[in-house]
C-alpha cells in the first residue's frame, strides 16, 4: 500500500500570511487553557506539549511520551500522537493567523514506533489558506529536531465565530478564562481573537 496521499493542499490556496499581532520567531507560547489535553498544566496524565515560534510560519512543539501515554506496552498510543499533532496544529493557526478555528480533519501517518520516555520534537507548518479552511502540516521528529520522522500530520482547520465555542462549550469555564486572560492581555474586552 502506498504511504502517498493526494496533493497537498486539496485546493487552490492563498499563502498564509500571519497576523501583524503574530508572535514573533523565538516567542514561547505557553498554555491557552490550564485543563487541556494536549498542553494544560492542570491534566496530571496530559501532554504538556510546549511550543515555540519558528522562522517561515512554523511553531515548534515538542511532548515527552509518560506511561499514561500507552498503547501497546512501552509504545506511545497512536491516537495520543495525534492528539498531540492536533494540538501543535492548533497552536500554529491559533497563534500565527490569530483566528479562532477547530480542526475539521486530520490524517497522521506513523511512520515509526515512539517509544516510552522519547521526546517528540514536532514543526507544524502553515500551508495556505482558503476563504475559512485553513490548512496545515507537520513532522514529528525523534528525540530531536533533526531526528528521523515518527509520525507527520496533515490538518484542515475551519475558522469559526466565538459562538462556535460559546454555544457548544462550557460557558461558565469560557467566563472563568476570559477572566484570567484579561489579566495578560491574551483577549480584548469581550473579543477573543484566538481559540479559548
Ligand atoms: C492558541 C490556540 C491553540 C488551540 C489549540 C487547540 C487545538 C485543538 C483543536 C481541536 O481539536 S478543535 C475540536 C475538534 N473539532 C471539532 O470539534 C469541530 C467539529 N466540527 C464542526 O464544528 C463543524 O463541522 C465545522 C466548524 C468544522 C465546519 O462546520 P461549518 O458549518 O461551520 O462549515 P462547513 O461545514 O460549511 O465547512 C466549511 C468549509 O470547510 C469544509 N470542510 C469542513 N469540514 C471538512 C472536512 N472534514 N473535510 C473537508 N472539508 C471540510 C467544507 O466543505 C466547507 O468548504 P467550502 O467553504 O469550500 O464549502
Amino acid at each position: 500500500m502506498s504511504r502517498v496521499s493526494g496533493p497537498w493542499p486539496p485546493v487552490d490556496v492563498e499563502p498564509p500570511a500571519a497576523h501583524p499581532k503574530a508572535p514573533a520567531p523565538g516567542t514561547d507560547l505557553g498554555v491557552h487553557y490550564d485543563e487541556c489535553f494536549g498542553c494544560g498544566d492542570d491534566v496530571e496524565a496530559g501532554l504538556h506539549l510546549r511550543s515555540t515560534v519558528g522562522e517561515g510560519n512554523t511553531v515548534h512543539s515538542k511532548f515527552t511520551v509518560t506511561p499514561a501515554h500507552q498503547g501497546a506496552p512501552g509504545l506511545a498510543h497512536g491516537g495520543l500522537l495525534a492528539c498531540a499533532f492536533d494540538e501543535a496544529l492548533g497552536s500554529a493557526v491559533g497563534n500565527l493567523l490569530r483566528r479562532p478555528a477547530v480542526t475539521g480533519k486530520l490524517e497522521t501517518d506513523f511512520r515509526r514506533p515512539v517509544p516510552v520516555g522519547s521526546t517528540l520534537y514536532i514543526e507544524a507548518r502553515l500551508d495556505g489558506t482558503a476563504g475559512r479552511k485553513i490548512y496545515v502540516s507537520a513532522d514529528g521528529r525523534l528525540d530531536a529536531a533533526d531526528g528521523p520522522i515518527a509520525v507527520s500530520a496533515r490538518g484542515l482547520f475551519v475558522q469559526v465565530g466565538f459562538e462556535h465555542f460559546s454555544t457548544h462549550g462550557d460557558p461558565q469555564a469560557l467566563d472563568k478564562l476570559a477572566e484570567a486572560n484579561r489579566k495578560n492581555e491574551r483577549t480584548r474586552g469581550d473579543e477573543w481573537e484566538i481559540n479559548p
